[in-house]
């Protein structure tokens, strides 16, 4: 049987709500990708994400990146700048998250912790030190690919 066989992975239909997150993975000029950290008290908390959130209703991914990126980061980024790259799938408890995943090269202003969040950069094939969500983990893998 396939290693990827597993039924039990296939949630019964209408059983999670689906979630819709974005996120960015920031490239600087050195290929290091921006990662944040998740903060104490919230779900999820210590491990390191790709800055985003969740696409409120009527906003488009694209839309809710660049306000994300704003209010999280302070910086301006614009639709034409974001690249699709990728998607995450994965179950949690409570919701199904999807999450497609853009690649960014190109933002004005400085990076800022705007929310008192710890920030890093990191080289890809760094990002084996910083522990990630579940639903992140194959996106590393790409992106150690693509950069
Ligand atoms: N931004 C972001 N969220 C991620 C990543 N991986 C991952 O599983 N998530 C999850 C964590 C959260 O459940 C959800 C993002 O929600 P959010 O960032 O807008 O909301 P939040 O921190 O208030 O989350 P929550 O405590 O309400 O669950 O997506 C990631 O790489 N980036």
């Amino acid at each position: 049987m396939p290693a990827c066989f597993d039924p039990s992975s296939t949630p019964a239909p209408g059983s999670l709500p689906t979630l819709l997150v974005v996120a960015v993975a920031l490239v600087d000029a050195d290929g290091r990708v921006l990662l944040a950290q998740r903060p104490p008290g919230k779900s999820l908390a210590g491990l390191w994400e790709f800055p985003g959130g969740k696409v409120d209703a009527g906003e488009t991914p694209e839309a809710a990146l660049v306000r994300e990126l704003k209010e999280e980061l302070g910086i301006d980024t614009a639709a034409s700048c974001l690249a699709p790259f990728t998607f995450a799938s994965h179950s949690y408890e409570k919701f199904h998250l999807l999450m497609p995943l853009f690649v960014c090269r190109v933002w004005e202003g400085d990076v800022m912790a705007r929310e008192g969040q710890k920030l890093a950069w990191v080289y890809p094939n760094r990002m084996g030190d910083y522990p990630m969500p579940p639903a992140d983990v194959p996106l590393v893998a790409m992106l150690r690919d693509l950069l």
